[in-house]
C-alpha cells in the first residue's frame, strides 16, 4: 500500500454535516473543505482530510450545517435606510407617495456609502455572499462591495426621468457604459444594466441598453409583470403586455433577470421560457406590497431558471435570504395546491445555485464542489430551536433563521467568524445609520 501524497492549502474547515447542493438533495457527514488561494481545492471526509492534507488553518465547527453561501438575487442595498419608513401601502402609492419623494430628499454619495454597507452588514450576517443591487450611485455601491469583500452584481439605474443620478436616459446610459468599463475586471463586481420597469423607461432608452448589453456581455436586471396594475395597464395604454413589449424589443434573453412575475398567463410562460431568460422570486416584497405571487414551480417546470431576492429592506423589511426562502417554499405549495412544491432542497438550490446561474456563473459559484470559487457558510444547528435534527436540509428552510448563520468565507477570506464582521465596522456603520435616521426624521416631522 502506498502513503498519500500530503498537499500544503490554506485552510481547513470540519463541518458535522455538508450539504453541497450538487449533488441534488445530499447531506454528508463530518467531512472537510479544504480552500487554497481562493477556491476549494478538495471536499473529503475528515480521515481523507488528516492523509492528504496540511493546512494552515483548521476550523472546527462540530454542530454546523455548511453548505455554499447564498446568493441575493436582487435588493436596493441603500434603501435599508428607509427600512420601515413607509409601511402597509400598495407599490404605486408606496413610490410615488412615499420612495420617491424621500429618495429626492436624501440620495447622495454619502447615502449610499452608508446605506450598502448597512445592508452588505445584515446579508453578511445572515449568510449571503453575492448579492445583486439596482441603485443609485451604483459606482460608490461597488466600491464598498469591493472594499468589503463581498460579491456583487451592481446595475446601473435607467429611466425616463432625472433623479440624482442623472438628469435622464442619456446621462443614465453614458455614465453607466462608463460604470461598465471601469469595473468589468474586478474580481468582486459584476457591473450590469438596471432599467427600472417597463412602466418607467420608453422603447428607444430600453433598445439602447439592449445593445449595451451585447456590446459588453453586461446583464439585465428589470422589475417586470410585478402587480395586475402593471399589466392592465400597459394593455390598456399600448395594447401589449409588458412581457410581450419586452420580448418584441429583443430584451429578454439568457442575460437576462427579470425580477417578480407575479402575473403569468400561458403566453408569458411560452415567452419566458423561450426565451432563457430568469425570473427572480421576491415573496416577502410581494407579500407586503400585495404585489400577487409568482407561480414559482409551474415556471421551474417549464424549465425556467428561478432564483430569489429580499428586494429593498423598505419593502420587505429585511434582507434575510434564509427567511425568505422558507416563505418562497410555503407560498409555493399554497399557489401550486401540492405541498411537494419548492422542496426544502429545492428552495435551498434556488437560493445558491440557481441564483449562480441567473449570473451565468454556476460554473464557480453556488456549490461545494472542489474547483469552485470559495464562497462558504457554515450555519450552527445546536441551538433548541432546532432540536432534534433528524434532517439538516429541513431545518435549513423550514426552522433556520439567518441569525443561526456562524461564519462565512467569500474568495478564500473570512467575513464573520463566530458571528461576528470581520471586515464592516459595526460600531461606526451604527453611528452613521443613526444620524441619517435623524436627518430623515426630521424632514418628515415638518
Ligand atoms: C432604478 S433604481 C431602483 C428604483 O426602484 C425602486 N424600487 C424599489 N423597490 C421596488 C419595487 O419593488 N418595484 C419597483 N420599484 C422599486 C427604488 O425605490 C428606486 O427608485
Ligand atoms: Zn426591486
Amino acid at each position: 500500500m502506498t502513503a498519500d501524497t500530503i498537499t500544503a492549502a490554506d485552510i481547513r474547515i470540519n463541518a458535522r454535516w455538508l450539504i453541497p447542493i450538487e449533488p441534488e438533495a445530499v447531506v454528508l457527514d463530518n467531512q472537510a473543505v479544504i480552500i487554497q488561494g481562493n477556491r476549494i481545492a478538495a471536499v473529503v471526509s475528515q480521515q481523507e482530510a488528516d492523509r492528504r492534507f496540511r493546512t494552515r488553518e483548521t476550523v472546527d465547527l462540530p454542530s454546523h450545517a455548511l453548505m455554499p453561501g447564498l446568493i441575493n438575487l436582487h435588493g436596493h442595498a441603500a434603501m435599508s435606510l428607509f427600512r420601515g419608513m413607509a409601511d402597509d401601502l400598495p407599490l404605486m402609492s408606496w413610490l410615488n407617495d412615499h420612495i420617491w419623494p424621500a429618495e429626492g430628499a436624501f440620495i447622495s454619495e454619502a447615502f449610499i456609502a452608508d446605506g450598502t454597507q448597512l445592508a452588505m452588514a445584515e446579508m453578511l450576517r445572515t449568510g449571503t455572499t453575492t448579492f445583486s443591487d439596482m441603485y443609485f450611485f451604483p459606482e460608490i455601491a461597488a466600491q464598498c462591495a469591493h472594499d468589503a469583500g463581498m460579491r456583487a452584481q451592481i446595475a446601473f439605474p435607467l429611466l425616463d426621468f432625472p433623479t440624482p443620478w442623472g438628469t435622464g436616459p442619456e446621462d443614465y446610459l453614458g455614465k453607466g457604459e462608463a460604470f461598465i468599463r471601469d469595473w468589468q475586471d474586478d474580481p468582486y463586481i459584476t457591473p450590469a444594466i438596471g432599467p427600472h420597469a417597463p412602466y418607467t423607461v420608453s422603447d428607444a432608452p430600453l433598445k439602447r441598453a439592449i445593445q449595451l448589453s451585447a456590446d459588453t456581455g453586461a446583464p439585465i436586471q428589470i422589475h417586470l409583470h410585478e402587480t395586475e396594475f402593471e399589466v392592465n395597464e400597459a394593455t390598456e395604454k399600448l395594447g401589449q403586455r409588458p412581457v410581450a413589449r419586452m420580448a418584441e424589443l429583443g430584451l429578454l434573453g439568457p442575460n437576462t433577470q427579470c425580477v417578480h412575475m407575479t402575473q403569468v398567463n400561458d403566453a408569458d410562460l411560452e415567452t419566458v421560457t423561450t426565451s432563457g431568460a430568469h425570473v427572480i422570486h421576491c415573496p416577502e416584497s410581494n407579500l407586503k406590497l400585495a404585489s400577487g405571487l409568482c407561480p414559482v414551480q409551474e415556471l421551474m417546470d417549464a424549465g425556467v431558471n428561478v432564483a430569489i431576492g429580499t428586494d429593498g429592506a423598505a419593502s420587505n423589511n429585511d434582507l434575510d435570504l434564509f427567511g425568505e426562502l422558507r416563505t418562497a417554499a410555503m407560498i409555493a405549495k399554497v399557489v401550486s395546491g401540492d405541498a411537494a412544491a419548492l422542496s426544502a432542497h429545492a428552495a435551498l438550490t434556488m437560493a445558491t445555485l440557481s441564483g449562480a446561474r441567473a449570473l451565468g456563473r454556476d460554473h464557480e459559484l453556488g456549490s461545494l464542489v472542489a474547483g469552485k470559487l470559495a464562497d462558504i457558510i457554515a450555519v450552527d444547528l445546536s441551538d433548541p430551536f432546532l432540536q432534534p435534527v433528524y434532517d439538516p436540509i429541513s431545518h435549513l428552510v423550514y426552522s433556520n433563521h439567518g441569525r443561526a448563520v456562524s461564519h462565512s468565507w467569500i474568495n478564500g477570506v473570512p467575513q464573520l467568524q463566530d458571528g461576528r464582521l470581520t471586515r464592516i465596522d459595526v460600531a461606526d456603520l451604527m453611528l452613521r445609520v443613526d444620524g441619517w435616521k435623524e436627518r430623515i426624521r426630521n424632514q418628515q416631522a415638518q
